[in-house]
């Protein structure tokens, strides 16, 4: 497109002007009964939502992209542009045709992005929808996140990008808000909704004032984030890109609220996904722990729920309360009286955002109507509860009569759609609106009068009285009767066999009926616009109200599984360590047709690693999940798929789990396994729960043992973490022989008629085999295969065993046992027949190998240990390397 304006016609100016304003906006342009997209906005729109993109006419010598959507069909294809991420300007005619010279006029009537939206076709009910910005400044970065439809505000700087990554991964904003300048970008590839804004909309200062004044303070020290100046440089540059769009008042957005790392249970992006939260690695939401967990009857618990789980906290208080809570629903089966009113109650928090936005509809006013009126039962049921967090939730949760009064008088029983055509403000409420509504409706009778009058003085009796659209009333006589019109009858149209008349008289009554309509719609506007306002005047407490039912109905709706599915209330103690009795995990168990076999575990000071080995789907990913699924799950303050756990503090949970590629970031499966892995040894501490599964495996073998060896040995012995290390290489269950705090567990499987059977269930000790030709028998790999690969196994095990060693596994690795005395533990005890040759044979294959057999220090080693370097003269330290040198 030319950007010299002049050569376009004015229309096209007009246009243009307007999309300069929106570059990466889509914007529909309205056109009498259309909205058109043009240029580039119309190739888009056209390939997003699959409609015929046209060229029609030139302006400025070219021919003009164009494609359209009828006005009233707008709404279902704007909802789709924004779920493909895209953000869309919408712009009505404001004049009168032909008003005034030029094109008619245009205005933006609204911006809708996809972080910003509050209008329920667009929203996901059980998501948060949010609008997410972020800055570095002094290498701290600030993050601001908001969601619309409930006002939530929250802030918080880190420290470092791994952390923004995985709190991105959280909040799943729809849109994040970065300065377009900056160099980092790179880093944020794959997430959704980025936005470059420019600079200096994300200085501090400007930040400060914007908060301020939108909060209605001096400062924002009251909210704790006076002193941190990313978080309000990011939270700054939210709230004027939040204004921009909604081009109107945000009142309630009423403060912000700084998260706290030190009280969260931190999870990092990889974490999220392998413990599949609310999604699947293959992206389904139902075999999830949400999808398990989630039986809130309304959509806002729903969505408080899911910030739980994406957000367990570490501050044992609210925890406890929360459980106290729990055994207070769970007695009696109180729950289940809660179940239908939390059901009926509706999504208030969004209709209230929506009040707040003067966006409502007539339908919002109902449900809040609805809402209010449920309130006084819950209150009674709730005053006399004796938990303190159901108490405090009494609080909130009170009767609001005067507004409750007011909306039920208001707001006629089921309102339409659209405030448009009137119909909406019940009759009684006010006089002047059914006055006038009485002047329209009781045309009716008027008109039958008048009928039957004119009738009569002319004798007609087909005389009748008709309306239409264009001609309003009229009278109307049949071609035979026309002659005898009476004298006052004034003719107004002629059809083919019919004429018809007005007289004075009924064009009066025309004029005070329609205009009385008129007036009615234009009083009902005005008192649904004063139903807002009186709304907005308890904005405070009814959001309140809301933020507390929804939390009541999360609270319900944990106690309800904890009943259903028989959990337990997990003991939350002060000293570090995991004991389960009977976990289970909370997804697969349900999944399964067969029975789930449920497993201990006990991981604390004195057993801080468990090296977990056994058969490929023998159950070591699953163990080892629900481990954290479990702790997890105490974090919320919810019970646990157990039949009893006590869980210490736990800071933070690591995963790395599986492998897969980050085709996004153009990162190979080991790349991405080593990143995973690397995040994990800086940051693990012994407060962390870390879930290794196979690292290693993406590279040659020996590379793979040695870095999983190695890592295995920093992460018992530097980070000191409480660990659950899975691994086939059967090496590292040599690892309890060499330190203290690491214990081998394995799955146990046996095998019957040639076919390997899984238990499922965890024993202690290392697995003896690892049944890899079985499984991949099970998983159908031809037979010929399968023969082909024993041939292989049984010449390797026999090379190995006749050329290279005779001694066991074990004794290689454990530099003070010699073959004889092999500790029996490290055999397992449901298959004794150790299959050790294989892994033997590549011991000597390579120098590397060797890494695990030279633990036994050298007699130069024992005596360097025996010296004390303070109490040698010089003199005795030169002979001192000189007889240890001979000794090499
Ligand atoms: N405790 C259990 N009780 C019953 N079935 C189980 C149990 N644990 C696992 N399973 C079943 O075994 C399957 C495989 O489990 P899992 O993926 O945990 O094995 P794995 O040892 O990690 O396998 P691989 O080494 O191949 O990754 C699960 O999908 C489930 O069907």
């Amino acid at each position: 497109m030319s950007s010299d304006n002049a050569q376009h016609t004015p229309m096209m100016q007009q246009y243009l002007r307007i999309k300069a304003e929106h570059l990466n906006e889509l914007v529909f342009y309205r056109m009498g009964d259309f909205y058109e997209l043009f240029f580039d906005d119309a190739k888009k729109a056209a390939r997003l939502l699959d409609i015929t993109l046209t060229a029609r006419g030139k302006s400025a010598g070219a021919p003009i992209a164009m494609a359209g959507i009828p006005y009233h069909a707008a709404e279902n294809y704007i909802a789709r542009l924004i779920r493909h991420g895209e953000s869309v300007v919408v712009c009505e005619q404001v004049g009168e045709a032909g008003a005034q010279k030029g094109p008619m006029e245009r205005q933006v009537a609204r911006v809708v992005t996809p972080g910003t939206v509050s209008d329920d076709a667009f929203l996901d009910e059980r998501r948060d929808t949010l609008l997410a910005a972020l800055v570095c400044l002094n290498e701290r970065w600030g993050l601001a996140y908001l969601d619309m439809s409930s006002g939530r505000f929250n802030v918080q700087e880190l420290s470092d990008i791994d952390h923004v990554l995985g709190e991105l991964a959280r909040i799943q904003a729809a849109e994040v808000l970065y300065p377009e300048d900056v160099s980092w970008r790179a880093q944020l590839e794959g997430q959704r909704g980025l936005r470059g804004r420019l600079p200096w909309h994300f200085d501090r200062d400007s930040g400060h004032r914007q908060l301020c004044q939108q909060f209605g303070v001096h400062d924002l020290q009251g909210f704790g984030c006076e002193a941190m100046p990313s978080a309000i440089a990011a939270a700054g540059a939210l709230l004027v890109y939040a204004r921009e769009t909604q081009r109107n008042a945000l009142p309630h957005l009423r403060g912000i609220q700084v998260d706290n790392a030190k009280n969260t249970l931190q999870l990092d992006a990889a974490t999220r996904r392998n413990l599949e939260i609310t999604h699947t690695l293959a992206g389904d939401t139902r075999s999830t722990l949400a999808g398990i967990l989630d039986q809130t009857r309304s959509a806002m618990g729903s969505r408080l729920l899911r910030r739980w789980l994406h957000q367990p906290i570490r501050v044992r208080e609210i925890l406890l309360w929360r459980q106290q809570a729990i055994d207070e629903l769970i007695a009696d089966h109180a729950w289940d009286e809660l179940s239908q009113p939390l059901a009926d109650m509706g999504d208030g928090e969004r209709v209230l955002s929506r009040v707040a936005l003067r966006s409502a509809r007539p339908r919002d006013l109902a449900r809040l109507r609805d809402l209010l009126a449920l309130i006084p039962d819950f209150a009674q049921w709730l005053s006399i509860r004796q938990s303190t967090r159901l108490q405090a939730l009494a609080g909130n949760i009170a009767p609001q009569p005067a507004l409750a009064d007011l909306l039920q008088r208001a707001v006629v029983e089921a309102p339409p759609a659209v405030l448009r055509d009137g119909g909406v403000i019940a009759d009684g409420f006010d006089a002047d609106l059914d006055e006038l509504r009485g002047l329209s409706t009781n045309a009716g009778d008027y008109l039958l009068a008048l009928e039957a009058k004119e009738r009569e003085a002319s004798g007609i009796a087909a005389l009748k009285i008709g309306y239409n659209r264009v001609s309003g009333y009229y009278f109307e006589l049949s071609r035979l009767h026309a002659e005898q019109a009476p004298a006052h009858f004034i003719r107004r149209q002629t059809l083919k066999n019919v004429e018809r008349y007005i007289t004075p008289e009924l064009k009066a009554f025309e004029d005070k009926a329609l205009s009385a309509s008129a007036r009615a719609l234009a009083r009902e506007k005005q008192l649904f616009e004063d139903l807002l306002d009186a709304i907005i005047f308890e904005l405070t407490p009814l959001q309140a109200l809301c933020e507390s039912l929804a939390e009541l109905d999360a609270l319900v709706c944990l106690a309800e599984r904890a009943d259903t599915l028989n959990w337990a209330k997990p003991t939350l103690l002060d000293e570090p360590g995991i004991t389960i009795e009977a976990g289970r995990h909370p997804v697969v168990e349900r999944l399964l047709s067969e029975p789930f076999t449920a497993n201990d575990l006990r991981l604390d000071n004195e057993q801080r690693m468990l090296v977990v080995t056994g058969p490929n789907m023998g159950g070591k990913s699953t163990y080892m999940r629900q481990t954290a699924l479990i702790v997890l799950l105490a974090h919320i303050g919810s019970h646990v798929p157990a039949s009893a756990a006590s869980i210490g503090p736990v800071d933070r949970i690591f995963t790395r789990i599986g492998s897969s590629d980050d085709l996004a970031s153009g990162r190979s499966t080991f790349m991405v396994e080593m990143t995973e892995a690397a995040t994990i040894l800086h940051n693990a501490t012994p407060h962390s729960l870390v879930i290794m599964d196979e690292i290693g495996r993406g590279t040659s073998t020996f590379d793979g043992l040695s870095l999983a060896w190695a890592a295995a040995e920093y992460l018992a012995m530097q980070c000191r973490s409480l660990s659950l290390f899975a691994t086939h290489y059967f090496e590292l269950t040599a690892l309890p022989d060499l330190l203290e705090g690491v214990a081998n567990v394995h799955l146990a499987a046996a095998e019957h008629d040639g076919h390997v059977v899984f238990l499922h269930s965890v024993k202690p000790g290392p697995a003896s085999q690892s049944y890899g030709l079985q499984v991949a028998q099970l998983a159908g790999v031809p037979a010929e295969v399968i023969s082909r690969a024993r041939e292989r196994l049984a010449l390797l095990e026999s090379q190995s065993v006749s050329l290279r060693y005779s001694e066991p596994l074990t004794a290689l690795a454990t530099p003070t046992a010699s073959p004889a005395d092999t500790p029996p533990t490290a055999v397992a005890a449901d298959t004794p027949q150790r299959n050790t040759s294989r892994k033997l044979s590549l011991r000597n294959d390579n120098p590397q190998a060797d890494l695990f057999a030279t633990r036994q220090p050298s007699d130069v080693e024992l005596s360097l240990r025996q010296i004390d370097p303070d109490s040698l003269s010089p003199r005795e330290a030169l002979e001192l390397i000189y007889a240890l040198k001979k000794q090499l």
